[in-house]
């Protein structure tokens, strides 16, 4: 019989597709990747076409398939994905009632803002580590409950299901029969308690979702269901799924408290491993599940940035400055300083620490010599100021100071980018060989299940540096530049900070 010891990940990003299929050395053998449409049908609206999202997923994994060979090697499918982001479905049909609203979406800041003014916002921080704010499901639940004809009381008949994208995949890939989802994309509606670890009555009081809708809450490592063997040609079991910034966690093997890791995708999210104990952020970062295997959790900080690598995007796709994303490299490396120049990428409002979903970004200090160069310079280090202002609320936070930061995620290919975090941070910045850590962490979560891994410790020793940047930056000068980003940042603000 054929040895079956490779994984096929599925990571399902906000604005990519991929299927890679993994080695039990962590290699990747084969992958497809696919970029799919993002609508806006008002301002500040985000959604995309869950039913398209199928279809890539079902294209991207039939490729990345192919490229082995087929599916008799694969012992077992892991899934991850954009976090936050909500799918309503019609249990019988399998369709969706609604396109998919992303975690960007600001259309239920104005609901937020009344359950604040009601004195909401601390049963909310309690139970679920995270605040009123539309990045969240709930109030997005609510919404399309509210606004597709017919859908509440569907809803409340038990006629159709709710699930971040990790369920709707899943649902789909089991033809139907599975209704579940991972213990961390389920931390991440605002309707679950992190300490007692299930849905919690009064949150879905609160925010008007009807019981009927949710899935079953799962351990992020173990057997979810198998795929329908319509699919790839026999029944493959899914052996783990987690949302995409807590794979990111596993795989970069950040298992012991005090690791951290940054992923710089779409967004930019750092999490710290704070261990078996949730830590109370002052400084509101979010207090989230990291992972829970074999029954026990680990809990985990979290700064969430709602623009970095979508900076660069807007570069290419709204300015026209860049044909490629890594050009700003070159261009940032080109001139000796950033000349006073800053951008603040409230595009989408502003996370962590600011909550501030009405902040709008900006470029300012311009002066006639600036140029391209500086503008792009000024996109790369506001990310890596961002990332400063979560690690400073982090260490205040008492959840530690890492450090050292492992970082991922597509712009983390930029080499001017990593030694300029080093040099804000302070820090040491480490580059894994294998950028694909989003996609990885998923693999090692279903090898796990299957035994391709054997335990947590197997998985951290096929972890390996490519890269290390270390401080350079004298300080005054770091000073200067950090003051200046502050100064920018307060003119975005909706109200003064
Ligand atoms: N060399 C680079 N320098 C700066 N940004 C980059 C570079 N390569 C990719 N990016 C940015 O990274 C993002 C893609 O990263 P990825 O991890 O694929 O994101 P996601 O999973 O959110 O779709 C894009 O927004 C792109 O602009
Ligand atoms: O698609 P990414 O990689 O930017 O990740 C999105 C996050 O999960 C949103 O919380």
């Amino acid at each position: 019989m054929t040895e079956k010891n490779l994984i096929l990940a599925i990571d399902q990003g906000t604005t990519s597709t991929r299927s890679i299929v993994f080695g039990a050395d962590t290699e990747a053998l084969s992958t497809s990747r696919t970029e799919f449409g993002q609508f806006y049908p008002d301002q500040g609206w985000v959604e995309h076409d869950a039913e398209e999202i199928w279809r890539d997923v079902v294209r991207t994994a039939r490729e990345a398939l192919e490229g082995v060979g087929g599916n008799e090697r694969i012992s077992a499918i892991g899934i991850t994905n954009q976090r936050e982001t909500i799918v309503v479905w019609d249990r019988e049909t399998g369709r969706p009632i609604h396109h998919a609203i992303v975690w960007q979406d600001r259309r239920t800041a104005s609901l937020c803002q009344t359950l604040r003014q009601d004195g909401a916002e601390t049963l909310v921080r309690e139970r679920t580590g995270l605040l009123l704010d539309p990045y969240f499901s709930a109030t997005k639940i609510a919404w399309i409950l509210d606004n597709v004809s017919g859908a509440r009381a569907q809803a409340e008949a038990g006629k159709l299901a709710f699930g971040t994208i990790d369920s709707f995949l899943l649902w789909n890939l089991t033809g139907g029969r599975v209704h579940a989802t991972d213990i961390t994309n389920a931390c991440r509606t605002l309707l679950f308690d992190i300490h007692r670890q299930c849905w919690d009555k009064d949150l879905l009081k609160l925010f008007r979702v009807p019981e009927a809708l949710l899935p079953e809450v799962r351990d992020n490592s173990g057997i979810f269901g198998e795929t329908d063997p319509a699919l790839f040609g026999r029944a493959i079991p899914i052996g783990g799924m987690a949302g995409d910034q807590q794979s990111a966690v596993i795989g970069q093997a950040c298992f012991q408290p005090g690791m951290a890791k940054s992923t710089y995708g779409t967004g930019c999210f750092m999490l710290l491993n704070t261990g078996d104990k949730p830590v109370e952020s002052r400084n509101r970062m979010l207090t989230t599940i990291g992972y829970r295997i074999g029954g026990k959790t680990t809990y985990a900080l979290e700064g969430a940035i709602f623009v970095a690598g979508a900076a660069i995007k807007w570069l290419r796709d709204g300015l026209h400055l860049i044909t490629h994303a890594s050009q700003t490299d070159d261009m940032a490396t080109r001139i000796p300083h950033s000349h006073g120049v800053y951008m603040v990428p409230g595009f989408v409002g502003l996370g962590a620490p600011h909550w501030d979903p009405e902040a709008r970004g900006l470029i300012c200090g311009l002066t006639l010599d600036a140029t391209a160069a500086h503008i792009a310079r000024a996109a790369l280090e506001s990310v890596a100021f961002q990332t400063l202002d979560l690690a400073a609320a982090m260490r205040e936070d008492g959840g530690g100071t890492a450090s050292t930061l492992r970082v991922d995620g597509g712009m983390a290919a930029n080499d001017w980018f990593c030694q300029f975090l080093a040099d804000m941070l302070q820090a040491k910045v480490e580059r894994p060989k294998n950028l694909e850590t989003t996609a990885l962490g998923a693999a090692f979560l279903a090898g796990l299940s299957t035994g391709v891994w054997s335990s947590l410790d197997e998985v951290a020793g096929t972890w390996s540096r490519s890269s290390m940047f270390e401080p350079q930056m004298e300080g005054a000068q770091r000073k200067r530049m950090i003051d200046g980003w502050h100064q920018a940042v307060r003119r975005t603000l909706s109200q003064a900070a």
